[in-house]
């Protein structure tokens, strides 16, 4: 709220600025070029610090809406400000098509296609002569209003896309697009699994991330009256927008704001006392460095990072009860004892070791199932196959009689299918309550779309984080809570899918005796609401007691199914698992 207010009254300052200095074009000038890398460097920060791809090249979606605009300007003879926004429209376009392509993949392949892209940009602005004009560049008209005005139409246009460009940046933070972003920075393998169609999201975040810069380059364009492909798409002019979110704060709304204002004294200082172009190359690239040395997480959040330090807010430990049944909450599931998940000869290598071989095993509608065995008999690798993480080698995988081992693991998970992890696998930059917000139960844009923080998403979540009694800490950082608290939060993030079929990894593994019996409890009353499950864990007694039927992996073959009390006495489990003479102990 704090930051808000500041950056209110920061826009009241600018807005009046002009008016009360109206013949002062230098600083005017200043001002609207911070504008302009402050409008590049917000919108970079949803591709490169909410998502996490770093662009190294997205000066080129401010050439390429330069190049519109001189473009139709010259052959139409409109004015450039007026066909500003087509310049948005093509550089969207272009980050489109170059996204669909790159972004179907992880990591760096990225950051280097984006300083090929804009290499290439320049070179055909070059070449197109008959377009472009080449190397000659194109030269605009004047602006159309009195000389005495000098700045300011400029002056408030970059305000007003600055403005603009800030505003959308926080609507699409507040969405589960925005959630669903920065959980593909935290772990993009754990986001696809909880339905974030992952190469959607990142292609929409990436022509997010070019719109503002696009019209911003169309006004640039007819503020400089001459455009050529050297000054459009310069790699300088990449690394200044890098430079300036990294310096404010990645990932931050205000961050690459504050970063841009920095970064743009700092320039102007440079041209002013050392000389111009080449000592900004030598004083960005030196900063840059003592950017990521000193200032990792940029000026806002280390400065916010002490401030918590020094006022720490209290994180309660306070045990909360389960505060209704959880059978209210649900829908009506389908009756009980039909096959839900089937595997039929399912199996997966790693070079030459066989991590699951030839399983064939069947989940029945409405049941508790556990998946027991030794460390390595490929129980975590088998969850892998049924929700995408992994693709297995061969074999069938159906849920409710549908083939599903040829899906990208968000489609299994909008089909039903929601797994927990052995190890908890929550944002650590999220929330608690945006943790349990950010999974998506379908493809529709309208639920992407969809507020995460108000109505009836977030709703949802509360009511979920009530339910598994850790309501009250919505609002803390995911990393504030215990470990077996962590394990009911994930609960509750598989849940918000309405899952009809849940994987659990290890739901017990390292969580105390008393949140034990709470997670046991959840599980007791989802299951009796219809949520089927299958399990996989160590705890043997929490097994026979939880779970009926009991398969058992070995060497990643099923060795033996069937009720607790024949598992506890098959002559094969006692060899490979249990051990001779094993009795249960108390839990
Ligand atoms: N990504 C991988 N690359 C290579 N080998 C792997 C990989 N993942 C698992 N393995 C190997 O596959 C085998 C099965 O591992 P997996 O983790 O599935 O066993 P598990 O039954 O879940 O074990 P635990 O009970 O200890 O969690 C092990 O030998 C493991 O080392």
């Amino acid at each position: 709220m704090k930051a808000h207010a500041v950056a209110a009254a920061c826009l009241v300052v600018l807005l009046v600025y002009p008016v009360v200095n109206p013949w002062q074009p230098y600083p005017q000038a200043v001002l609207l070029l911070g504008f302009l890398l402050a409008i590049q460097a917000s919108s970079w920060n949803i591709i490169s610090g909410y998502a996490g791809y770093i662009s190294l090249g997205h000066s080129m979606f401010l050439g390429l809406g330069s190049y519109t605009v001189g473009i139709l300007a010259l052959r139409w003879g409109v004015n450039p400000l007026w066909v500003a926004p087509l310049g948005g429209v093509v550089a969207t376009v272009v980050a489109v098509l170059i996204g669909s392509v790159v972004l179907r993949t992880r990591g760096h392949a990225f950051v280097i296609i984006t300083i090929a892209m804009l290499l290439a940009a320049q070179i055909m602005a070059v070449n197109l002569r008959g377009l472009t004009r080449g190397s000659d560049g194109i030269t605009l008209e004047l602006p159309f209003w009195h000389r005495d005005f000098q700045n300011i139409p400029f002056y408030y246009a970059f305000l007003l896309l600055l403005v603009l460009t800030v505003l959308f940046s926080a609507w699409l933070r507040r969405t589960k697009l925005g959630t669903g972003l920065v959980a593909i920075r935290q772990d993009e393998g754990k986001a696809a699994s909880i339905g974030v169609n992952t190469t959607r999201f990142k292609i929409v975040a990436y022509a997010a991330s070019a719109f503002f810069i696009g019209v911003g380059g169309g006004v640039y364009a007819y503020y400089l009256t001459f455009i050529n492909p050297v000054g459009s798409f310069a790699i300088l002019g990449s690394v200044t927008i890098v430079l300036a979110a990294l310096a404010g704060g990645r990932g931050t709304l205000y961050g690459p704001v504050v970063g841009a204002f920095l970064v743009n004294l700092v320039s102007e200082a440079a041209t002013v006392y050392a000389g111009g172009v080449q000592s900004r190359v030598l004083l960005f690239g030196g900063a840059l460095v003592l950017v990521v040395l000193f200032l990792p997480n940029g000026l806002l959040p280390t400065a916010g990072e002490w401030w918590r330090r020094r006022h720490p807010a209290p994180v309660e430990y306070i045990e909360q009860p389960v505060v209704s049944s959880v059978r209210d909450r649900l829908p009506e599931r389908p009756a009980k004892g039909e096959v839900l998940l089937s595997l039929r000869g399912v199996s997966k290598r790693f070079g030459g070791l066989v991590a699951v071989e030839d399983v064939s095993l069947d989940v029945r509608q409405g049941t508790i199932t556990a998946l027991i065995g030794p460390n390595g008999s490929g129980k975590t690798t088998l969850f892998n196959l049924i929700t995408g993480g992994l693709p297995a080698d061969s074999g069938e995988i159906r849920l409710d009689g549908r083939r599903i081992d040829g899906l990208r693991p968000w489609r299994r998970c909008h089909l039903g299918l929601g797994r927990s992890y052995q190890v908890t696998r929550l944002f650590p930059d999220l929330t608690i309550q945006e943790n349990v917000v950010a999974p998506l139960a379908d493809s529709r844009w309208r639920t992407m779309l969809s507020d995460a923080v108000h109505g009836h998403e977030a709703e949802r979540a509360r009511e979920l984080l009530d339910l598994v009694g850790l309501g009250r800490f919505a609002a803390q950082p995911a990393g504030a809570l215990s470990y077996g608290q962590q394990k009911l939060v994930e609960l509750a993030q598989v849940l918000m899918l309405e899952p009809r079929l849940i994987l659990l990894d290890e739901p017990a593994g390292g969580v105390n005796p008393g949140l034990l019996g709470r997670i046991t409890e959840v599980i007791r009353e989802l299951n009796a609401a219809g949520v089927t499950f299958l399990v996989v864990e160590h705890n043997i007694p929490l097994v026979l007691d939880l779970c009926d039927p009991v398969a058992v992996l070995a060497g990643g073959r099923v060795i033996a199914e069937g009720t607790p009390e024949r598992i506890r006495e098959d002559p094969a489990v006692l060899e490979a698992y249990l051990g001779a003479g094993w009795t249960p102990a108390v839990r």
